[in-house]
Order: C-alpha cells, then sequence, then structure tokens
C-alpha cells in the first residue's frame, strides 16, 4: 500500500518506529514531516497528509501526536476523511471493518511501542465489511455536502 503520514514534535520517535515496520513490511511511505523534536504545530503537517490521502495519492494515511487526538481532529477536518484514534487492537480492527477508515491516529505519550506496532498491522491488515456499514458511512459522509 502507499501510505502518507506524519507527526509533531510529541509523535516523532513512534513515527519513525511505524515508519520503519511499515517499509519493512512492503508498504510504500512517504513522510510529511515534522522531522525535528522541536516544537511545532501538527495542522502543518497532518493537512497536507490529509489531503494526499483525501485526493487518493495515498491508500492509507497514518499521524502520530502526543495524544493521538490533535491530529486526528485536524485530519477529521478534510473532507473524505475517516480518522480513527486507536490504542487497542480492537478498535483498530473495528475501524477498518465498520467505518472503512483511511487514517489512523496515535499518541506517543500515550501507548508503548509494542501495542502500537500491533495496532498499526491491525489497521493496515483488516478488510472494510461493507453491507450494513456502507449505509451508516454514507450518511456519515453526506454532512460534509450539507456544511
Ligand atoms: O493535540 C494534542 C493534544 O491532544 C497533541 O498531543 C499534541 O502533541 C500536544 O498538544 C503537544 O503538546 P506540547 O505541550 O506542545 O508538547
Amino acid at each position: 500500500m502507499k501510505i502518507a503520514v506524519a507527526c509533531d514534535h510529541a509523535g516523532l520517535q513512534l513515527k519513525n518506529v511505524l515508519i520503519e515496520e511499515m517499509q519493512k513490511a512492503g508498504h510504500e511511505v512517504k513522510d510529511f514531516g515534522t522531522y525535528t523534536e522541536e516544537s511545532c504545530d501538527y495542522p502543518d503537517y497532518v493537512i497536507p497528509t490529509a489531503k494526499a490521502v483525501a485526493n487518493g495519492e495515498f491508500d492509507r494515511g497514518v499521524v502520530v501526536c502526543g495524544t493521538g487526538l490533535g491530529v486526528s481532529m485536524t485530519a477529521n477536518k478534510v473532507h473524505g476523511i475517516r480518522c480513527a484514534v486507536c490504542h487497542d487492537t480492537f478498535s483498530a480492527k473495528a475501524t477498518r471493518q465498520h467505518n472503512d477508515a483511511n487514517m489512523l491516529a496515535m499518541g506517543q505519550r500515550v501507548v508503548g511501542t509494542g501495542v502500537a506496532l500491533e495496532v498499526l498491522k491491525a489497521f493496515l491488515e483488516t478488510d472494510y465489511e461493507g453491507g450494513r456499514h456502507q449505509r451508516r458511512i454514507d450518511k456519515m459522509m453526506a454532512l460534509e455536502k450539507q456544511q
């Protein structure tokens, strides 16, 4: 898969571990930054990442900050994005199966590397189930046209 990634200063170390793992698994990864631990503003990196996923340039996006919250809120402002904060594998699987999430957010200050890698694997390897879930996603995404 083609995967777009980004982080802020508080997610840099975990992002780098996730990138290495995705590359090892054969994915093509583009890192949209940030590249240092100097304090920065996550929207500057997450907005271009989410836009690149929404326009189809990338299959999935993975974003990391201290908690996963700021980066997910930002990504979800971009039309076409369904970004889920997941710190457990059950949620990571469910958000793929039920929500067809196209972006994953995690928090380096919340989750350890071992769990984060399992969450990433679940997110990347789980397929969307369709069926009844599509009706719900259609209703969710229709909001983007109304507002
Ligand atoms: O947006 C966040 C909070 O939900 C992220 O965790 C940020 O990484 C965090 O706010 C950064 O905080 P800092 O005090 O500027 O390092």
